[in-house]
């Protein structure tokens, strides 16, 4: 008998990017704050956003996440357009600011967000097991018990990664989560980024603003005054400006994008 559901004219359909951007513009205030911005981002992998303070990759990560306003163009995410109901669960979101309850413990932090993602009785064993491993993920099993207000500030920004780690997410989008962290915690981050993407299969977007952490992604996202001036490699980034560094090949677009700017004006 013929099985019709495998075969060359049945191939699955290959998963969609984690995020596709068109045309994406985003208006804050009265100011177009990201401009015709326009990228994919893999799955699977780190994926760097990068660029100087006000550049626009806050409000960037919230149009991926869904939190922000005034956004037009084409985004979608893991093949819904960003914002929809059904990606909830499948996006990690990591703000600036770490958004934990100062006067509960690490542990009490994640249970209170693990009942939000897992309610019921039934699912009691797999709360209990999902806080012990996000806590031991981001190395806090030592102050499990410790109340979140006494925590030092890199230490209540891994309470709230291991927030987000909590559903598992697909996507887990990052907005500057080495801030303020020792050269030590800094490394010791981006080898659990590496680990989570290279053992669950999970895409990250990691925003800084520091050009050394570019050298760790697997691709980037180069932003300068709410436009993109390249999506691409590490590597090929090097190459393709000659620079040694990621930092010098960024300062070589800038000049580049400065200087096709002022041809512009010169011959408008
Ligand atoms: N509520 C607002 N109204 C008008 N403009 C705003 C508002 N919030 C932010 N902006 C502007 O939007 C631009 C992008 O801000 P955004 O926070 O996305 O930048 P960023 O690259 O994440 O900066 P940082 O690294 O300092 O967090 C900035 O120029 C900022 O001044």
């Amino acid at each position: 008998m013929m099985n019709y559901s495998s075969g060359p004219l049945h191939r699955p359909e290959p998963d969609p990017p984690a995020v596709r951007a068109q045309d994406l513009t985003v208006v804050r205030g009265s100011r177009a704050v990201l401009r015709n911005l326009g990228f994919t981002v893999p799955r699977g992998q780190i994926t760097g956003l990068l660029g100087p303070s006000g550049c626009g990759k806050s409000t960037l990560m919230r149009s991926i996440v869904g939190t922000q306003a005034k956004v037009t163009g084409t985004l979608d995410v893991l093949g819904r357009p960003a914002g929809h109901p059904s990606l909830r669960a499948r996006i990690g979101y990591v703000t600036q600011a770490p958004s934990v309850y100062d006067d509960l413990t690490v542990r009490q932090n994640l249970e209170y967000f693990a009942a939000i993602l897992h309610p019921g009785r039934a699912a009691a064993g797999l709360r209990r097991e999902s806080v012990t491993r996000a806590i031991a993920d981001v190395d806090l099993t030592s102050h499990a018990d410790a109340l979140a207000g006494n925590l030092s500030g890199g230490q209540r920004s891994r309470v709230s990664l291991a927030v987000a780690l909590l559903g598992t997410p697909e996507l887990l989008v990052l907005d500057e989560p080495t801030v303020g962290l020792d050269p030590v915690l800094r490394r010791d981050l981006w080898q659990l980024f590496h680990d989570i993407a290279a053992e669950r299969g999970t895409t990250l977007l990691v925003s800084s603003h520091v050009m050394d952490e570019a050298e760790r992604c697997h691709r980037l996202l180069l932003m300068r005054a709410g436009e993109l001036l390249a999506d691409d490699t590490p590597d090929a980034l090097r190459d393709r400006t000659g620079a040694d560094t990621v930092e010098a090949a960024f300062l070589h677009l800038v000049d580049a994008a400065i200087a096709a700017g002022r041809t512009e004006e010169t011959t408008s």
